[in-house]
């Protein structure tokens, strides 16, 4: 199956492999907690790119810039499929999913909708929408005082509340049941969902007809989140105008409209119709990458800001000489602000939210780097190992921000960081999150050191390896820069 068995794109070359268990392959190696990092280990023994078989199923990771590169641009449409499974299918209305779903006619379709629907709402007041997010919640890190405060949970609000407004125009209050719904099952769709009790019954069928109460919570939260998408896709039907596209669900109901009027039929789109699902569920996405990626790599800045308190103090004086001490930060400030937005790239560096992509899959027989890939290889991207690549980022491991500035090619240094993906699946909401995440950084550092609780008491940078890279909980406290305190922290 390794070897190129006839015309196509022969590599001569045979994927090297870790031994394999007889039956289970290298299932085991799923159970480690720190998966990246021991990928990235097994690619200094067998190379860069390698196989691994879990159960049925042959995996191929790939741990370099150069290969993902190759790949995933180069190659784009040999690897832009992604593996099919029961239980996405049981999450997506049969597998109409954006960030799932395979590579066929009507997933273009759902993604040139949602990447259209996005830059079109990125087009609008958006800046003002996330500054004011950050304004607010300043404010109300200034309420909690002294207190501490515990942030991931702050951040993953405002950063729901943006992505509602830009897709139903409605910037809900944090304390609105339903807005605290939607939230919550949000989260839980993706925890639960990516748990060992529920990724099992994709590897053993026989398990599905044993009860689950993994699987009965899973459900229970995916249908609190159709509900919620469903009503507000309704209250949209009911008073969308053509003439006034005021948010991305009207985008969407506006194209579906045109397109039904157009009368595609279902023969002329490939047999299937593209219809409300698709758009649903990419809505769905929208909220799932619009909450907890950005909220997380905020809340690792402020980790790793705490242990580096001078960074702290040189990006506040940077903002004050280029802002003066009233002016706002605008979005075209980052260019004279070198050192946010190279801690802003610094840390998507060091600490990927999604270490390893979303698995893809080969639409055809393709090759790489010489090797031969069947279709239907899954195929792992690295994002980790790339990030840590010692022939491309001096130290990897060190928080150094002003590798960026030094590079010979500032703008490619910032270009090789790999964590929103690249090629036809790339990351759909990389402009959004990279506006927000430089909005909320810049807002608190105007306002705030961010001190621990007390002196010396750091957050473990370690992290939690899952579906994402999460930073365990700590607590900071928000003190303004007109207060005492200024040698609290740690370098
Ligand atoms: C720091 C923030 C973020 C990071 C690091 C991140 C990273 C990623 C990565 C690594 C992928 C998979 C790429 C691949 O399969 O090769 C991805 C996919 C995706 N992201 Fe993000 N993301 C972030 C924020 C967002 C935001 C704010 C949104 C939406 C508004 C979003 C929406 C999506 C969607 C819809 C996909 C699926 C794309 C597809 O399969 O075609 N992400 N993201």
């Amino acid at each position: 199956r390794w070897k190129c068995q006839g015309p196509g794109p022969c590599g001569s070359k045979t994927l090297p492999s870790p031994r394999p268990l007889p039956l289970l392959g290298h299932l085991l190696e799923l159970r480690r907690k720190d998966l990246p990092v021991r990928f990235m280990e097994l690619s200094r023994r067998y190379g860069p790119v390698y196989r691994l078989r879990f159960g049925t199923q042959d995996v191929v990771v790939l741990n370099t810039t150069e290969l993902i590169r190759e790949a995933l641009i180069k190659k784009w449409s040999d690897f832009a499929g992604r593996p099919q499974s029961y239980t996405a299918d049981l999450i997506s209305f049969g597998g109409k999913d954006l960030s799932l779903g395979n590579y066929t006619a009507m997933w273009k379709i759902q993604r040139r909708l949602a990447h259209s629907s996005l830059q079109r709402s990125l087009r609008t007041n958006l800046e003002a929408l996330i500054s004011q997010e950050a304004q607010q919640l300043c404010q109300d890190f200034l309420s909690y005082g002294s207190s501490p405060v515990d942030v991931s949970k702050d951040f993953s609000l405002h950063t729901c509340r943006i992505i509602s407004s830009m897709t139903f125009g409605v910037l809900f209050d944090k304390k609105d049941p339903e807005f605290q719904v939607i939230h919550k099952c949000i989260g839980d769709v993706v925890q639960l969902w990516s748990s060992p009790n529920i990724t099992v019954l994709d590897s053993f069928p026989f398990l599905r007809k044993l009860p689950n109460a993994s699987l009965d919570a899973l459900m229970q939260a995916v249908a609190r989140r159709d509900a919620f998408v469903k009503h507000q896709l309704e209250i949209h039907k009911e008073t969308f105008q053509p003439s006034e596209i005021r948010d991305i669900s009207d985008s969407m109901i506006h194209f579906l409209q045109e397109r039904k009027q157009q009368e595609q039929t279902p023969a002329a789109a490939g047999g299937e119709e593209f219809d409300e699902d698709y758009i649903h569920m990419a809505i769905v996405d929208l909220f799932i990458g619009g909450t907890e990626t950005t909220a997380s790599t905020l809340t690792w800045s402020v980790a790793y800001l705490m242990h580096h308190p001078q960074v702290q103090e040189r990006i506040y004086s940077e903002m004050l000489e280029v802002l003066g001490p009233e002016r706002l930060p605008e979005y075209s400030d980052r260019v004279h602000l070198p050192l946010l937005w190279a801690t802003i790239s610094e840390m998507l560096r060091l600490r990927p939210v999604a270490p390893l992509a979303v698995p893809h899959a080969t639409t055809r027989d393709t090759s790489l780097s010489g090797y031969f890939i069947p279709k239907g290889t899954v195929v792992i991207p690295n994002l980790y190992a790339a990030n840590h690549d010692e022939t491309k980022w001096k130290n990897p491991t060190q928080f150094r921000p002003e590798r960026f500035m030094e590079a010979e090619d500032p703008k490619q240094a910032h270009r090789d960081v790999l964590s929103f993906g690249a090629g036809a699946r790339v990351c759909l909401g990389e402009s959004l999150a990279r506006m927000e995440i430089f909005f909320f950084l810049a807002h608190l550092l105007r306002h705030f050191r961010f001190l621990p609780l007390v002196p010396g008491q750091l957050p473990d940078l370690c992290g939690i390896f899952g579906i994402n890279l999460r930073s365990k909980p700590f607590q900071v406290r928000f003190v303004p820069w007109t207060e005492p305190g200024k040698d609290e922290g740690q370098e």
